[in-house]
Parts: structure tokens; sequence; C-alpha cells
């Protein structure tokens, strides 16, 4: 009924999230609201912790893309999960270390690391340097022979597929800022002064074609690229590379009508072409890395808002306020993202409604979804927006200075306030 396992409706007809009653959640906490289901991000981890074991013999890992949800809660959860995380930034990386997450399951990722981010992540002793470019690689082992490290590297491999999703969040093209490009030799360039180089151990290949991806076909192609370039790399340079990591991407279903593909098929079509490949190239299959984030997070999540004023503009549409927006879910300004929504106390019944749901911000674009079918709506309503858990929080802002949600996170029906909601003090904190 519900793009999510979690969501039911309960015999009050309010709808719920792992077995909550959200209009309580919103008495109890308030609005806006980020709430998460845990037990649908652990069995998401589980699913791809065991197709690991499943597809590649258990020669692999699963790093979570913690750009789609980081906080101290869910490095936790990831780490009781079995998972390792890919990190970003500084902050990411910090947000992991502070919560103990063992370094030599990070990944740090990132088109422009600083030196002070390096330095950081090599004292952390962090697992997996994935350098993005020729300057990132003279730079990192300059830092790491001056620290006496010798980090493993993966390469960012741009492998030339244009995935069919949003231009955005595509990035396995020859024209994206990630990556080393395979077409013009840049990417061998570097393998060709990375075995040469004291400070660096280069270990494997990385890619990332793009997010949001329903395809099986683009993640086959990558693969087979990919394989074929480290047998490549060793025939001609002789770099010992045991390590590919095929990034994330995988689609989720945000409304009804979305198909995406199961895991398990993934894996096995993907799996089948590595080790095909493997073959035709003489080579062994290497130690499989992926990177999943939307798929861990996103259907684990809704938002909970207050509906505020509802303004019906005749001939024209019906617009519906309500006490976020943009701040908290940007994703509908920015790449028009679809979301599927319901009056929270009236989930049982049909949508007859068409409106357009608008945040509070001071800006004609801060909207969460145009046009989409809804109950009967009025002012004080408790709105849900559907899966939500990915790249809402990580991706929110302060915009005219309105405090950033909670997130309450539940586990066997109990919620818990895993990130505190913002305060007027929180956001003048570092004014001078
Ligand atoms: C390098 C890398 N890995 C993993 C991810 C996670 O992608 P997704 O959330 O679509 O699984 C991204 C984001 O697109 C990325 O850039
Ligand atoms: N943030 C994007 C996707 C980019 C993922 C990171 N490379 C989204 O919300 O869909």
């Amino acid at each position: 009924m519900f793009v999510s396992d979690c969501l039911n409706v309960n015999l009050r007809g309010h709808l719920t999230i792992g077995g909550c009653d959200t209009l309580e959640l919103a008495e109890q906490f308030g609005t806006p609201l980020y709430v998460m289901d845990e037990a649908t991000i652990t069995q998401n981890c589980r699913k791809y912790v065991e197709s690991i074991g499943t597809y590649y013999n258990s020669r692999g890992r699963v790093y979570y893309a913690s750009k789609a949800f980081c906080c101290k809660e869910i490095c936790r959860i990831m780490e009781n999960a079995g998972m390792g995380l890919d990190v970003v930034s500084g902050g990411e990386l910090y947000t992991a270390m502070s919560v103990g997450f063992p370094a030599d399951r990070i990944c740090f990722h990132g088109n422009n690391k600083t030196p002070g981010e390096i330095n950081y992540a090599l004292d952390c002793g962090v697992g997996r340097f994935v350098v993005d470019n020729l300057t990132e690689l003279a730079l990192l082992n300059t830092l790491a022979l001056a620290r006496n490290k010798k980090p493993s590297v993966l390469f960012r491999i741009k492998p030339g597929i244009d995935a069919h999703t949003h231009n955005f969040i595509r990035t396995g093209q020859i024209d994206s800022k990630f990556g080393l490009a395979l077409e013009t030799g840049e990417a061998e360039e570097a393998v060709r002064q990375a075995v040469a180089l004291p400070g660096v151990s280069l270990t494997g290949m990385h890619c990332h074609i793009g997010s949001q991806i329903f395809d099986i076909a683009p993640f086959e192609l990558a693969a087979e690229v990919m394989v074929n370039f480290m047998a490549d790399m060793r025939d001609r340079h002789g770099a010992d590379l045991t390590e590919l990591n095929l990034g994330g991407g995988f689609g989720i279903q945000y409304v009804p009508g979305q198909n995406p593909v199961p895991y398990d098929r993934y894996m096995q079509a993907v799996s089948e072409t590595v080790k095909k490949t493997c073959e035709a190239r003489d080579m062994e299959t290497p130690f499989i890395m992926l990177e999943p984030g939307r798929s861990i997070v996103a259907s684990a999540g809704i938002t909970l808002y207050t509906v505020g004023a509802v303004k019906d503009i005749p001939g024209v549409r019906t617009y519906v306020s309500v006490d976020g927006g943009m701040g908290d879910n940007p994703r509908y300004a920015l790449y028009q993202a679809e979301y599927a929504a319901v009056v929270a106390g009236k989930a049982a019944e049909k949508p007859t409604e068409t409106v357009t749901i608008a945040g509070k911000c001071c800006e004609s674009g801060d909207l969460i979804q145009e046009h989409t079918a809804i109950q009967p709506v009025q002012a004080g309503d408790i709105l849900a927006v559907f899966a939500t858990g990915a790249y809402n929080y990580s991706m929110a802002s302060n915009y005219n200075r309105i405090p950033r949600p909670a997130t309450v996170m539940i586990r066997d029906r109990q919620p818990r306030v895993i990130i505190r909601r913002e305060s007027f003090e929180d956001l003048v904190r570092n004014d001078v």
C-alpha cells in the first residue's frame, strides 16, 4: 500500500511507522520531524552483507555511503551491522571516529580533499583512500611519507558509462568532476605514477556511475570496463590490483509505480560479469566493495509536518503550506525529485485532492511536491512525506534561519531521539 514495509495504518486510521502512531510521534516530539525505522535499515544492511556472501564467497565488504544520512547513531548501527563506511569529508570522518567506528573499515572519498583532511584521515588510520586526481595522488604521497605511512589507495575511475538518471546525480560519464578518465589516458597515467610512489600502496580501482539507477545493464557494463582496465594495468604496468569498488547508486521506490531492481538480481548479474571478465583476463576475482547509501536508509524514513495555510487559487492550484520545506528536504527544488505524501490521520482514506505541498521559506521554489494526490487536508493536519531517510537531513540547511528538525529512530516500537531539534540558540552559536 505504501512505498515502504515499515509503514502501515492502525485501527484509528492513522499512519504508523515501525508500529508507532505518527500522530502520537508528532504530538510527543513536535514537527517538522524526521522519523526512521531501525529494522528497515538493519534488514537492508543484512541483504547486502548476505549477498556478498552468496555471490562473492564473502570476499568483499559493503560500505554504507554516509553522505545519505550521517550522524553518530547511524555510525553505531552500521558498525553493529558489520558494515564499512564511506566518508567524503573530514566532518563525516569525525562523526564516525567520535563513536569509535573502526577506521580500517572506512573508505575516504572526495574530489578535493584538503591537506588537513588527508592528514586527519592518515592519523585516524582509515583503511582506504579513494584518490580522485593526480594532484591528490602527489599530495597524499607527500603527506603519507611525512608521517611514515603507506595508505592503501584505490583510484576513482570514470568508466564512461552514461547512467539514466538525473543530470546532477550522474557521475560515470566523461564530463564529470569526479574521477580519472579512461578515454584520455589520465587513469593509466595515474597508475603509472602510483606504482612508483613510495608513500602509497595502489590496491585497486573504484567507480560509481550515479545514483537512483533502475537498470542493471549500466552496472554490468561498468564492472566489465573496470575489470578489463585492472587487467590492462597489470599487463602494462605490473600493477597488483586486488580490490574493486563498484560504488552505490541502486534505485529505490519513492512513489508507487516505480520498480527498482531487487538487490539480489543486481548482485547476481554483476557478480557474473565480474567473474566472467576475470576468467577471460586470467585474473583472480578481486575483493569486492560496494557503497550503497540511498537504498539502505531512504525507505526507512518519513518526515512529519504540520499543515498551516491551505490556499486554493481557483483554476490554478491549491497550495498546502507545511512547517518545514526545502530546508529539511531540498530534493524537489534541486532535482524535481518525486515524493508521495498522506494526511497522517486519514491514511486509510483514498486521496481525492490534488495539491502542491509548499514549505515556509521565502522562496517560490520551496516546494516538496507539485500536483500530488492527497486526502482532504486542512490547517492543523499532520502530513507525512515518505522515503525521506536519504539525502534529506544530510542535505538540510538553515535557510531563513529555520532550525533543523529532530530525528527520531524507532526500534521495537520505541522511539528515541537520535538528533535533537535545533534551537534558535544553536542558530546563533557561531555568530560573533
Ligand atoms: C562515490 C559514491 N559512492 C556511493 C554513493 C552513494 O550512492 P547511493 O546513495 O545512490 O547509493 C555516492 C553518491 O552518489 C557516491 O558519489
Ligand atoms: N544527493 C543526491 C544524490 C547524490 C549522491 C552523492 N553522489 C540525491 O539526493 O539524490
